[in-house]
C-alpha cells in the first residue's frame, strides 16, 4: 500500500464581499488529492482536502516543499504498525521533515490542506466515516448530531440594513438559530445601527454573534465592548490582533458575556499561548482554531491535549471554516459544533447534499471518508484533478 502521487489545483473562491480587514475579491483556496495505491469497490482510493478561506491557495509550498517529501518517503514509513493504512501521524513527520520551529505562517495552511487528504484516505482505506473512525481510535462516543451555525452578515457595496435583515431572515428559514455578522468595518455608531437592525429581525428566534476580524487597537475593542455589552450577544469575536494575548485578557475585564477568537492562531504552540495569556475564561468563552489552516488534525489532536491540561471541555471549540472535515472532528471527538457559511465559498463549503440544518443541528450521514462525496458539485471538481 502506498501513496503513488500528490496533486494539487489552485481554484478561485472570490466574493465581492468584504470584512474589517480584506476584501475576498481574489480568495483561492487549493485542492489537494492523494491518491493512493488501494482499491476499495472497484475504485482507486484518493484522499481530498483544501484550505479554508480568510487564507490564500498554496500551491508553491504544496508543489516545491511538500509534496516532494512524501513521493520521496520509503512507502512503508507512512504506514501503521499493522500496514493495512497510512498513518497520518508518519505522513505528517515527513512533510515537516527540515522544518525550524515557529514563525506559523503559511505553510501550516499547506501542510493542513494535505493531512485533511491523508485523513480523507484513511478514513475511506478504513470504509468508516471519519468522525467513527476519529471517535473509536480516540475513545469518544460519536454524536453524529452537530451544531452549527451560519456566518455571514459581510459588508458588501450597496448592502443596506433591510438586505442585511433579509439576509439573516434567510438563514433562519434554513433552519440556523446562531448568525454572525461583520463588524469593524464601518463606525461604532454605524456597527450599533446594524447591530440594532440584526436583533430586531431575529427577535427571541435566534442569536447573534459578531466578528471583528482582528481590527481593533485595545481603546477600540474596549469601546466596541461598552456598546456591545448592552445586547445578549453569542460572541464578541476577534477583536484585537491575533497574537495580541493582552489585549484580549485586558478585553476581558470589559466584557463579561462570552468572547471567541482562535481561527488566526495556527500551532498548538500558538493556541496553548493564548490559554496561558489571553485571559480566555473556559466557563463561557469559544474557541476557534481551524484545522486546515494550523497543520491539519495532527496538530489539532496536539491542541486538543493543550486545552486538556490548561482545564478546557473540548465542547468550547466551534472551528472556524465551515468544512466538513472539522464537522467530522466535532462529532468524532465531542467539539461545540462547527461554522457554516450557507451562502459562500461554495462548493467548498457546508454539508453533503440533503443534509438539512433543523434548530441549529445537523445529522452527519455515515457517508466513508470526511464525505466529499456527498456533495455532488465539490466531488465533481475534486474528480476533474484525481479520478
Ligand atoms: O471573514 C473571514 O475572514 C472569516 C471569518 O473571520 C469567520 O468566518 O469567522
Ligand atoms: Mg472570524
Amino acid at each position: 500500500m502506498k501513496i503513488l502521487e500528490i496533486r494539487e489545483v489552485t481554484k478561485p473562491i472570490a466574493s465581492p464581499i468584504r470584512n474589517a480587514y480584506i476584501d475576498f475579491s481574489k480568495m483561492t483556496t487549493s485542492l489537494v488529492a492523494v491518491v493512493t495505491d488501494v482499491v476499495r469497490d472497484g475504485k482507486r482510493v484518493v484522499g481530498y482536502g483544501f484550505n479554508s478561506n480568510g487564507r490564500y491557495g498554496q500551491g508553491g509550498l504544496i508543489r516545491e516543499r511538500f509534496m516532494q517529501r512524501i513521493v520521496d518517503a520509503d512507502p512503508v514509513s507512512l504506514l501503521n504498525d499493522q500496514q493495512d493504512n497510512l498513518d497520518p501521524h508518519r505522513v505528517w513527520s515527513t512533510l515537516m521533515t527540515n522544518e525550524k520551529p515557529g514563525g506559523h505562517g503559511e505553510r501550516s495552511v499547506a501542510v493542513g490542506t494535505i493531512d485533511m487528504a491523508v485523513w480523507d484516505a484513511v478514513a475511506k482505506i478504513a470504509n468508516k466515516p471519519l468522525f467513527r473512525l476519529l471517535a473509536e481510535r480516540y475513545k469518544h462516543e460519536a454524536n453524529p448530531k452537530v451544531f452549527v451555525y451560519a456566518a455571514g452578515g459581510y459588508y458588501y457595496p450597496g448592502k443596506d440594513l433591510s438586505a442585511l435583515r433579509a439576509e439573516m431572515r434567510s438563514y433562519l428559514d434554513r433552519g440556523y438559530n446562531v448568525v454572525k455578522m461583520k463588524i469593524g468595518g464601518a463606525s461604532l455608531s454605524d456597527d450599533a445601527k446594524r447591530i440594532e437592525a440584526v436583533l430586531a429581525e431575529i427577535g427571541g428566534q435566534a442569536q447573534l454573534a459578531v466578528d471583528a476580524n482582528g481590527r481593533f487597537d485595545l481603546d477600540t475593542a474596549i469601546d466596541y465592548a461598552r456598546m456591545l455589552r448592552a445586547y445578549p450577544l453569542f460572541w464578541y469575536e476577534e477583536a484585537g490582533d491575533p497574537l495580541d494575548y493582552r489585549l484580549q485578557a485586558v478585553l476581558a475585564d470589559y466584557y463579561p458575556n462570552p468572547m471567541a477568537t482562535g481561527e488566526n492562531l495556527f500551532s498548538h504552540q500558538d493556541a496553548r499561548n493564548l490559554l496561558r495569556y489571553g485571559g480566555m475564561r473556559p466557563d463561557r468563552d469559544w474557541l476557534q482554531f481551524d484545522c486546515a489552516l494550523s497543520y491539519g488534525l495532527c496538530e489539532y489532536l496536539r491542541t486538543l491535549d493543550e486545552l486538556k491540561i490548561a482545564g478546557w471541555s473540548f465542547d468550547r471549540c466551534i472551528p472556524h471554516g465551515g468544512h466538513q472535515m472539522s464537522l467530522n472532528i466535532a462529532a468524532g471527538l465531542g467539539l461545540g459544533g462547527n461554522e457554516s457559511y450557507p451562502d459562500l465559498f461554495q462548493p467548498y463549503g457546508g454539508f453533503p447534499d440533503g443534509v438539512a440544518v433543523e434548530n441549529g443541528y445537523v445529522t452527519m450521514p455515515e457517508l466513508p471518508g470526511i464525505g466529499f462525496e456527498g456533495k455532488q458539485a465539490l466531488y465533481r471538481e475534486m474528480r476533474n484533478l484525481a479520478e
